[in-house]
């Protein structure tokens, strides 16, 4: 062994800190590890399975495909655990870049979220980044690998090689196998247990964990070797001692019960030679701890909701519970025949907002009579609203050899983008009927989605828009067909109003509602981005289009026409001085002046005309700067009015002030039209500013407010304000140093406890939502397209 050569490597920095983490703060989680390496074996078998189906001689070295676990006590009490797995194998090369550096993207974000919270908090970020092989080091404080690679046409004489690294020392070895190529192909993973990590010797342990955390994890089988006690005639004892073969059948093949059969058929030839003088020995035998089929397979009826959520959690690594998950088989129309679960996550990742508006699904594991064949459907593969979404799918009927570029073309594909968002749909609208509180937690999360998707998915529109919830005046929460339920006699419109980041208590106090409000109407408050672009796409719903309130135009349904046509013409006279003056001092901010129907309470606002740019769409406008120069968004921008409330006793003042001004040349009151101006300016900004606007110079408005507020005050308008201040210090050409830079730490805020799970039963139902009870799987559970 000392004479190989060995290399010696430096970890890169990040797996240093990482290891780090991983031995001093996570001793409560160390269970994790068993898991992990067991993902890890099976996405090598899966690599080479893949691999093997357009090169075979990758499959030369070792005949099965399967994961192999083995504890070696050693006679000091200490021991081993040995992890196998004969799936594609590393080269040196790879053992190095593999296990030497951190190939993850936001790795140093998760190293300073977890280097600054403590134990518990680490756990919980361990769950969405995932340790994978560095978990190794919670439990082990030596571990080694060894590893061939399998045969190819670029390496086609592999060389078993080891990795071999201590929990405490910040670089590894690698070296060749001095026992050879003893594995055939694929890696084995020994962890010479730590002291206190010796319960993981036992198979009992061994047992538990796998089966509660990695049965779903892997279609290969998965072997314990255990021990037990059979009779055996006294001279054969020793022969029965030695290791029993790993019983590996193809994963293709019935292997539950070849696996059985070989069992049986050992102890049978033990016991037909059995002589009266026998004595008690133990063999070692491999067990296969995952025989159920796999779960997508199986009937549904058979399935327990943790056995879902396990599997959801060791399939996508998300250590959070699913919201909501259905379990269905079908046909695509083209004669491909599939089983699919599609699942509801209890979060949307940030980057889910942050990306365009391609929806690039990372999460549809598509497989093929069992074999996995890709987890990138390509960047169109689902609509963006769904593209969140975690699902296994099991097509029986595909070529196997099935290339990813060429499954791109194929039909089934088409048609399983479309089976996927019906079906999703489907779900959450019946978790909105039949589950009404599991729909508010999942309201919380996919709100926004549900609007996106109502935007983008003509298909879906209509599912989706009646899933999307908003605040009104009068409650937190309505759908669309509840707000129409609660539609008063003669309305015609579904009301909204759209300030987007304004708080919707805000808006509930809006000149544009007041009035609405007042009578009883409810207005939707929107204050999304997106809401604004979900009423313009939607315009109806139930043939009911939506009403803009911050837009002219506002009719209740109510009016009779002549007696409030009477009403405004008789205002319009006795205000028609205001409304000419207050005309010429807003100049070109407005195209007309008016008499509102809209305000109680306040005196004035803006109003956009019916096609003009409310303050929420200027908004929007606005922030997309190649619009803002155009010609037609100057124009459109001014198609507002300033619309006045004739009850109000600041306009009946003001009224009666510009009345009094004279008219002839000779008596103008200079100081008194000053003044005025300087309200009608302050009003005209206000009415803006109170209608969600922007003011068009915020210093000039504020200083005039500071002129009127001196003036009630009786502080003397002119004098000045001290303005002296300290001047800074002369230019410093050095730099800071490290101790003057040195911050206050802020804690890391931990995130909030996880919503509580939804259980989803499943049950069957057809295309026109009719549950259809007690039907087997095979026949019953149906897609067509
Ligand atoms: N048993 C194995 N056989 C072949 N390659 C392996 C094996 N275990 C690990 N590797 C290789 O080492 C890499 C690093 O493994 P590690 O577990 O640290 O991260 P990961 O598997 O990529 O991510 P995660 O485990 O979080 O999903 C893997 O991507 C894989 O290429």
């Amino acid at each position: 062994n000392e004479d190989v050569p060995k290399q010696k490597f430096d970890y890169q920095s990040d797996v240093t800190r990482l290891r780090k983490i991983v031995i001093n703060s996570l001793y409560s989680h160390r269970d994790v590890f068993l898991r992990e390496l067991i993902s890890n074996a099976n996405d090598a078998l899966e690599k080479l399975r893949l691999t093997s189906l357009t090169d075979k001689q990758v499959l030369s070295g070792a005949e099965h495909l399967n994961i192999s676990i083995k504890a070696i006590p050693d006679k000091d009490g200490f021991g081993q655990l040995v992890i196998t797995d004969t799936g594609i194998g590393m080269t040196p090369e790879e053992l190095t870049k593999n296990l030497g550096t951190l190939a993850k993207s936001g790795t140093s974000e998760f190293l300073a979220k977890a280097e600054n919270s403590d134990a518990t908090g680490t756990g919980n970020l361990i769950g969405a980044f995932g340790l994978g092989f560095y978990s190794s080091f919670l439990v082990a404080d030596h571990v080694r690998v060894a590893s061939i690679a399998a045969k190819s046409e670029k390496n086609p004489n592999p060389q078993q090689y080891m990795f071999s690294s201590s929990a405490d020392e910040s670089s590894f070895e690698i070296y060749p196998d001095p026992r050879g190529n003893v594995l055939g192909r694929g890696t084995e993973i020994t962890l010479f247990l730590k002291p206190d990590a010796l319960e993981y010797l036992s198979t009992e342990k061994l047992e538990e964990l796998i089966h509660k955390h990695s049965s779903f994890a892997s279609t290969f089988p998965i072997y314990l070797l255990t021990q037990k006690s059979i009779e055996v005639p006294d001279e054969d004892a020793e022969k029965t001692e030695t290791e029993a073969p790993i019983p590996s059948p193809s994963p293709e093949s019935d292997e539950t019960d070849e696996d059985e059969a070989i069992v049986e058929e050992t102890i049978e030839e033990v016991k037909k030679e059995e002589e009266p003088k026998t004595k008690t020995v133990a063999v070692d035998e491999w067990v296969q701890l995952n025989k159920q089929p796999p779960i997508w397979m199986r009937d549904p009826k058979t399935v327990t909701d943790e056995e879902y959520e396990l599997f959801y959690q060791v399939t996508f690594k998300d250590n959070t519970k699913p919201l909501a998950w259905y379990h269905f088989s079908g046909d695509s129309g083209s004669g491909v025949s599939f089983r699919a679960i599609i699942y509801v996550p209890s979060f949307v990742p940030e980057s889910y907002w942050q990306a365009g508006i391609q929806g690039d699904a990372k999460d549809v594991r598509l497989m093929v009579k069992r074999v996995f064949i890709t987890n990138d459907l390509g960047e169109d593969a689902l609509p963006k609203w769904a593209s969140w979404v975690k699902a296994v799918v099991d097509a029986e009927d595909l070529p196997l050899n099935v290339s990813r570029e060429t499954l791109q073309s194929t039909k089934f594909l088409k048609q399983l983008k479309t089976i996927i968002t019906k079906r999703l749909a489907q779900i959450l609208g019946r978790v909105q009927e039949e589950e009404p509180e599991k729909f508010k937690e999942i309201s919380a999360v996919y709100n926004n989605v549900f609007k996106l998707g109502a935007v983008e998915d003509s298909k879906s529109r209509e599912k989706l828009a009646a899933l999307a919830r908003f605040s009104t005046n009068q409650r937190n929460s309505t759908s669309l067909d509840e707000y129409l339920e609660n539609r008063k006699q003669g309305q015609k419109h579904i009301f909204y109003l759209a300030d987007m980041g304004k708080d919707t208590a805000v808006l509930a106090k809006s000149v544009f509602i007041e009035k609405l409000h007042a009578r009883g109407y409810e207005v939707l408050l929107l204050n999304d981005p997106l809401d604004e672009i979900f009423v313009q796409n939607i315009k109806k719903w139930k043939a009911v289009p939506f009403q803009d309130v911050a837009k002219a135009g506002l009719k209740f349904g109510d009016e009779s026409p002549e007696e409030e046509k009477a009403e405004l013409e008789s205002f319009a006279e006795q205000f028609k001085p205001l409304l000419t003056w207050l005309k010429k001092e807003a100049g070109e901010l407005v195209r007309d002046v008016i008499i509102s129907n809209r305000l109680v309470l306040s005196s004035c606002a803006i109003v956009a005309d019916a096609h003009g740019y409310t303050a929420n769409v200027e908004k929007l406008m606005s922030s997309n700067t190649s619009q803002k120069k155009g010609f037609i968004y100057e124009y459109t921008k001014k198609l507002k009015y300033l619309e006045i409330n004739p009850r109000s006793p600041l306009m009946e003042g003001l009224l009666r002030r510009v009345e009094q001004l004279p008219t002839e040349e000779e008596g103008r009151d200079l100081d008194a039209e000053d003044e005025l101006h300087e309200v009608a300016s302050v009003l005209i900004d206000g009415a803006l500013v109170r209608s969600g606007f922007e003011v068009p110079d915020s210093n000039a408005f504020f200083t005039r407010v500071d002129r009127i507020l001196r003036r009630s005050l009786g502080v003397s308008e002119t004098a000045p304000t001290d303005t002296r201040v300290k001047p800074a210090p002369p230019v410093d050409p050095e730099l800071p140093s490290e101790e003057e830079l040195v911050e206050e730490e802020v804690p890391f805020p931990m995130p909030p406890q996880q919503p509580e799970q939804v259980k989803w039963e499943v049950e069957e139902i057809d295309d026109d939502d009719n549950l259809i009870a007690d039907v087997k799987v095979e026949t019953a559970r149906h897609d067509e397209l």
